[in-house]
């Protein structure tokens, strides 16, 4: 490596650029790379290239303004779980009728939010909620537009926490309820039946399930034309993996055209929810050494971003290469690589060979994805900032988080 660029997959960020970042806006922080981000839509949306189509980011990856604004301006839609990504859309200046709204909680008052902006899609996970929705959007006077979340039963080979279309998944509506239920929804008079949905499962780094799981789509998809139940889009999911460590997920191209290949002569059109894939490589968490501590068997670097900044390790024991912003030469030792949080879980990386020093800085790389997004207060610690980098210049995205503010709310209520 190139002791002054560092470099995964299509993240490109020069070394002497995380040292003026870390000394600027102090550490922890997360640096966004405004290329890669950029790069991995296009590779998205070129795959899809002369059909109809729409890249709804599942923004639960990375929901920071600046992030949803930049792919906004691609021309990506969203896909929300909640009101409160639905309102960060609208302050990022996102389109809300490009909005597909996913979640198996959806409250009266979110629906009526969405009903109010106008969104593209609710894809509704159950029968309770068709009748919620469709009685909703009666009292506001408006039709809702809706696709049933089917679950095909395909396993996704992943991770169990993160899988999410096997029919004991709380996801979706089993495959031999679909026809009954979007019967159901035609006959609701508040509700428009505009297509069908299916995720199956996150960090998939095969095309055969996604494959397997349109099959599926598709026997449903002709048995509903066959009643005359036309569908105007089918939203296939998000779920492609990222290379953490080793995995070979396969290039986007490759897994949409293995889509494609099935969707032929079909005129529908396709929305894909890809989260991690858009943002997952295009991201790394900055921290530094604050302590080397030898131990009696293990050795420690104990750095200054812990498991409520990335919670990926401790939540999956997922793997994320570390790497020193400026490498010596030297063969290194064997590291716990752990925060400061008072939790065993607290670790970032086990056994990493490095040569550290207290003060090195090291880049957590494979961070955009399910970083920033999952982090939290634990221990009273304010999330990190957020910093894209652009060219030659970097931007603060997200201010480090006041210490007061992790207090604020409570200071306004009366004491006792
Ligand atoms: C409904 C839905 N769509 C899209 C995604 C995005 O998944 P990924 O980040 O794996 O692309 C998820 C998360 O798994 C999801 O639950
Ligand atoms: N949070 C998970 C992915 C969950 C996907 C949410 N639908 C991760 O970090 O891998």
């Amino acid at each position: 490596m190139n002791p002054l660029s560092l470099q995964h997959n299509h993240l490109h960020i020069e070394s002497a650029d995380l040292v003026a970042i870390a000394d600027t806006y102090a550490t922890p922080c997360y640096v966004y790379s405004h290329t890669a981000l950029t790069q991995a839509f296009q590779a998205f949306d070129q795959a899809l290239h002369g059909r109809n189509h729409l890249i709804c980011y599942a923004m639960k990856a990375n929901s920071n303004l600046a992030i949803l604004r930049l792919f906004a301006s691609l021309g990506a839609g969203f896909d929300i779980v909640s009101g409160g990504e639905l309102q960060r859309v609208l302050a990022a200046g996102g389109d809300p009728g490009k909005v597909v709204f996913s979640g198996v909680g959806k409250t009266t008052a979110e629906m009526r939010l969405a009903l109010d902006c106008g969104i593209l899609c609710f894809n509704v996970e159950s029968e309770a909620e068709l009748h919620r929705l469709n009685e909703t959007a009666g009292q506001m006077g408006k039709i809702a537009p809706v696709s049933l979340r089917v679950n095909p039963d395909v396993d996704a080979n992943t991770h169990p926490y993160i899988s999410t279309g096997l029919k004991g998944s709380k996801f979706g509506v089993a495959h031999e309820d679909a026809l009954r239920l979007y019967r159901l929804a035609a006959s609701l008079p508040h509700l428009k039946i505009e297509g069908i949905d299916c995720h199956i499962g996150s960090q998939l780094t095969e095309t055969r399930p996604f494959a397997d799981a349109l099959d599926r789509v598709l026997t449903l998809v002709d048995a509903l034309e066959a009643e005359g139940i036309v569908l105007h889009h089918l939203d296939l999911g998000g779920g492609l993996g990222i290379r953490y460590q080793d995995e070979t997920p396969p290039p986007v191209a490759e897994y949409i055209s293995a889509l494609l290949v099935k969707l032929q002569g079909r005129a529908h059109t396709i929305l894909l929810e890809p989260g991690r894939a858009l943002v997952g490589n295009g991201g790394l968490l900055l921290t530094r050494v604050e302590y080397i501590k030898r131990g009696t068997e293990k050795n420690f670097a104990i750095v200054d971003a812990a498991m409520n900044d990335l919670m990926r390790p401790a939540l999956y024991d997922a793997h994320h290469d570390i790497v020193p912003v400026v490498p010596r030469a030297g063969n290194g030792e064997v590291y716990e690589i752990v925060g400061p949080v008072c939790e065993s879980g607290d670790f970032l990386g086990h056994e990493r060979r490095l040569d550290l020093r207290q003060g090195d800085l090291l880049a957590i790389l494979s961070a955009g994805a399910y970083g920033m997004s999952m982090s939290s207060n634990y221990n009273t610690r304010a999330r990190a900032a957020e910093v894209m980098v652009r060219g030659q210049d970097s931007f603060l995205i997200r201010e480090r988080e006041p210490i007061e503010h992790l207090f604020a709310l409570e200071h306004t209520l009366p004491r006792l």
